[in-house]
């Protein structure tokens, strides 16, 4: 499977234009960095090829098809604020459950403690929720995961192993994953290649 963008171009409004005639393509299985000066667009090439934005020119195709708007994802996308990627008021349980219903098995390796199922994410720290938004987005329809900046704010314990679960899973499963990052070490570590914005 191939996740693909072809001479996209975007700008917000009638902003600059953040993004001209960028290329990108990822296979299933393969671990794809993107690295790139601060405001040079990696966010907004996340969030495109999520189909979270629509780019102006060019597009975004699944093995040849547009994504999916109206059934479950399979590009699913993790970002550096997991407080703005969850409804306060659902209860974790419910949001952990918004997509698949993830094994015990998935839980315990990413360090989800049950105690934490029945709390509101403003009882959870950011570690802790981010750990919930992981596990959401790591169900069996998932073919591709983009990974924003999404330990960025964790202690380096936790981050190897969030990173551990997260390539056991995308192993296991076939998924792709790209991986955005100001990290050089953490992106050489992970990545099979690196493309520069
Ligand atoms: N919603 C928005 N409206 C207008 N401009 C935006 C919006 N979001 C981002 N931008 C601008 O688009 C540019 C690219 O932003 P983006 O967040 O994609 O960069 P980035 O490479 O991820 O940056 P960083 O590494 O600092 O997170 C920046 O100049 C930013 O100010």
């Amino acid at each position: 499977m191939q996740l693909k963008g072809e001479n996209i171009g975007f700008r917000y409004d009638n902003g600059p234009w953040i993004l001209q005639d960028m290329n990108f393509s990822i296979e299933s299985g393969e671990v794809v960095g993107i690295m790139g000066s601060s405001g040079c667009g990696k966010t907004t090439l996340g969030r495109i090829l999520a189909g979270y934005e629509d780019p102006q020119v060019g597009k975004v195709t699944l093995n040849g098809e547009a994504l999916p708007k109206r059934t479950y994802n399979p590009v699913q996308l993790v970002f550096q604020h997991p407080e703005k990627a969850v409804n306060g008021r659902w209860h974790m349980k419910n949001t952990l459950q918004e997509g698949w219903d993830p094994q015990d098995e998935i839980l315990e390796a990413l360090g989800i403690e049950k105690a934490w199922l029945k709390r509101w994410p403003n009882e959870l720290s950011g570690g802790e929720l981010q750990r919930f938004c992981v596990a959401r987005a790591l169900g069996s329809k998932t073919k591709f995961l983009i990974a924003d900046e999404m330990t960025t704010m964790l202690d380096a314990i936790t981050q190897a192993q969030i990173w551990h679960v997260v390539r056991d899973v995308a192993r296991k499963q076939d998924i792709g994953l790209v991986v955005i990052s100001h990290e050089e070490h953490l992106i050489k570590r992970l990545c099979d290649r690196v493309v520069k914005l």
